[in-house]
């Protein structure tokens, strides 16, 4: 092998395992690291990179999979019709390509095709057995996917039964779930003023929304879906894309503003510069247009590769970008020690705002772009709300730029940063002295959305530590009207109101005070879930891995999180002097709690919609008599309680032999 290949083979290797790495983070957790954009070259490059040296690209190669966005906690459904992804371009070229090649395949002078606009949500598959929907399964990965029927069903626009009275036995519809612009801004503008993280686009947040595993949350956002193919379909008598669209229209479907049916690629091209056009109009986010080839016959003919049709191709449109220079690179310390590069820019105009910083994400990320003071860098904005630095202009590098180290210090204490194997972050550890992190948990602890205590605003936090007041949460419950008099704009009258609120909150909520200890990734909603299934701090500390993770929502990250906080001798310590300090750490049980436990050393899964009960009742109702709920079925479950459309579960009960009861038969165990 020469140096060249071997170079393109290592090439090869490291953007496989970088994909890999980025669909993770995207279809599973819908949390990208990178824009959509920045992701789509990384793809492009591979796949060139493929060809190049190996002649074709394999088929296992993450540049040719269906990601996969299954999830622990659903039941799985196998589609009558693999649910695939399509091939995309952001280029004019290979548009025509596209073309060229299904001409030649009919020996066609030109050919009918429609054009879409490419909703940016999640793709969903609806099925309507004589005319009544049945089921709404997730594209998982492409061959099988989630069951969310009961999530899908909150959406208002989505009927129940086609409008006629002649539908067809079976029809499985493909059509995409999304947010609309307005309600992805309400929900972050709602989760800002909760202290909750912000979602980065509306897709992610509609894709993380359809995975939660309480439909009444689901409820609270208010997603919304367009249908706009079929998968399957009995008996076969659509005969062509547009045909499909007239009948969405007359089954009363929500389908697509716009789409274009027309002849010849100068047509579709001409559609999709109209498109791009008007698209800023539309309620939903658009990423591009999906042409298809508009007759089913021809379709079928074409057939398909592992991963998209050769019927149809995207065309993406392209971000908008900016060059400028990047001038420092600085670090921000976050309430949990996090430090996060940030890149300061001589201001750019960008997609109609001014920007002057862009996130650089962490360490990895800086060292594989190369990114130094100095460099001319271009910055884009693809749908997120924070401007991300995508590439550096190596050839017009300062002679005597240098490689950015990464500082092995903390910038505003001091401490030795440390960074855990599995996280990309670096970590200040020093927790109860690091000014930024002291500050940010205190003004986090007295928030609205955690102990609710008036006055204790950012200003005054910042006194009472650099004063030397205040140096944990708990020295807050120490305070004495004397010492607050000394601070800026504070009289007598204003001290003593402030130790009284503060006094106050000692009787608050379990959950805000749970949601105050500022435990990675435990927002005010899961303070609340938490404390309405273990009723106290104490319970939540010695709670095991396997009770943890059966709990809605609660998956192996937080369950490491919660475990790992409270493992923190320093927290532990914490928590007692909030104990000792008279904090309210457990909610009242009622009486029926505290009574019999017929169903002591018996543990059950759940698993599918029961009639009456939500997953979390039912929880709490086992529990209440003594029993234990996990996660997943085994020699040792007791009972597995299936509702309407259980799936796996329910199957590996019966493998194993395991009673299976519903909803009734739980409540006579009782
Ligand atoms: N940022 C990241 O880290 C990251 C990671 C993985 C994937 N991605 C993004 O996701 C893309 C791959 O995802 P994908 O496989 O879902 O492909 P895709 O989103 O490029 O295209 C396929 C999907 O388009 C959707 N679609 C929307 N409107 C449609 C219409 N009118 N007709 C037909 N289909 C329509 C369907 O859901 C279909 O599954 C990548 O190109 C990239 O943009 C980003
Ligand atoms: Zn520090």
């Amino acid at each position: 092998m020469t140096t060249d290949s071997g170079e393109a083979q290592s090439r090869i290797e490291e953007l496989r395992e970088r994909i890999r790495e980025l669909d993770e983070k995207y279809y599973r957790e819908a949390e990208p690291e990178v824009s959509d954009r920045e992701y789509d070259r990384l793809k492009e490059e591979l796949v060139g990179l493929e060809e190049d040296l190996l002649g074709e690209v394999p088929e296992d190669s993450p540049s040719q999979q269906v990601g996969d966005d299954r999830q622990e906690g659903f039941d799985s459904y196998r589609h009558r019709e693999p649910m695939l992804s399509l091939d995309n371009t952001y280029n004019q070229e290979d548009l025509y390509a596209f073309d060229q090649r299904l001409r030649k395949r009919f020996e066609a002078e030109s050919l009918t095709y429609t054009v879409d606009p490419k909703i940016d949500g999640l793709a969903i598959s609806l099925t309507y057995e004589k005319g009544r929907l049945v089921r709404a399964v997730t594209r998982g990965n492409g061959t099988e996917g989630d069951v969310v029927t009961a999530n899908a069903m909150t959406i208002e626009s989505l009927p129940r039964e086609l409008k006629t009275d002649h539908p067809p036995e079976v029809i499985e519809l493909r059509g995409e779930v999304y947010l609309t612009n307005d309600e992805f801004l309400r929900i972050n503008e709602e989760r800002e003023k909760n202290g909750e993280a912000l979602y980065a686009n509306p897709r992610n947040l509609a894709a993380g929304t359809i995975k939660l595993l309480d439909s009444r949350l689901v409820a609270k956002r208010k997603l919304a879906v367009v249908v706009y193919g079929v998968g399957y379909c009995e008996p076969h008598f659509l005969e062509s894309q547009s045909q499909l669209q007239d009948h969405l229209l007359e089954w009363g479907l929500p389908v697509v503003e716009r789409y274009w049916k027309v002849e010849g690629i100068e047509e579709v091209w001409k559609s999709i510069e109209e498109l791009d056009q008007m698209r800023v109009e539309f309620s939903y986010p658009t990423d591009g247009a999906v042409v298809k080839l508009n007759q089913r016959s021809l379709q079928r003919e074409a057939g398909r590769t592992a991963k998209a049709p050769r019927w149809s191709i995207a065309y993406k449109f392209e971000t908008e970008k900016a060059e400028t220079t990047l001038r420092k690179i600085g670090l921000q310390v976050g309430r949990t020690g996090a430090v996060t590069p940030v890149a300061h820019l001589d201001p750019v105009e960008l997609a109609g705002t001014t920007v002057a910083r862009a996130t650089l994400h962490n360490e990895d990320e800086i060292r594989r772009k190369d990114i130094r003071e100095g460099d001319r860098v271009l910055v884009e904005k693809a749908g997120e709300i924070i401007p991300q630095v995508i590439s550096v202009d190596l050839e017009n590098r300062p002679e005597d730029s240098q490689p950015f180290e990464f500082p092995k210090i903390c910038p505003a204490c001091g401490t030795e940063l440390k960074r855990l194997p599995e996280e990309a972050v670096w970590r200040c550890p020093n927790a109860a002295g690091c000014g930024p992190q002291v500050r940010r948990r205190i003004e986090h602890f007295g928030s609205r959305a955690c102990m609710d205590i008036e006055n204790l605003g950012k200003a005054v936090v910042d006194q009472l530590v650099s004063r030397d007041l205040v140096h944990n949460i708990a020295d807050l419950y120490r305070l004495k009207v004397e010492d607050l008099i000394e601070l800026e704009k504070f009289a007598q009258k204003s001290s003593e109101n402030l130790v009284n609120a503060i006094d106050r909150s000692r009787e608050t909520e379990v959950w805000r005070l749970l949601h105050g200890l500022g435990i990675p990734n435990v927002g005010a909603g899961m303070a609340k879930d938490l404390i309405r299934r273990f009723h106290s701090i104490d319970a939540l500390m010695t709670a095991d891995e396997e009770t943890l993770e059966a709990v809605d929502g609660v998956g192996s990250i937080l369950t490491a999180s919660i475990r790992t906080f409270f493992a923190e001798p320093k927290n532990q310590h914490l928590v007692d002097e909030l104990r000792d300090l008279g904090l309210r750490f457990a909610e009242e049980i009622e009486e029926e709690d505290a009574g019999e436990k017929p169903l002591e050393g018996k543990t059950f899964v759940l698993t599918g919609t029961l009639p009456t009960f939500t997953r979390d009742e039912a929880t709490a109702w086992i529990e209440a008599r003594g029993g234990r709920v996990t996660s997943s079925v085994s020699k040792k479950t007791d009972y597995v309680l299936a509702g309407e459309e259980a799936g796996s579960k329910l199957a590996k009960a019966e493998k194993l032999g395991v009673a299976v009861i519903d909803e009734e038969g739980l409540k006579a165990l009782g």
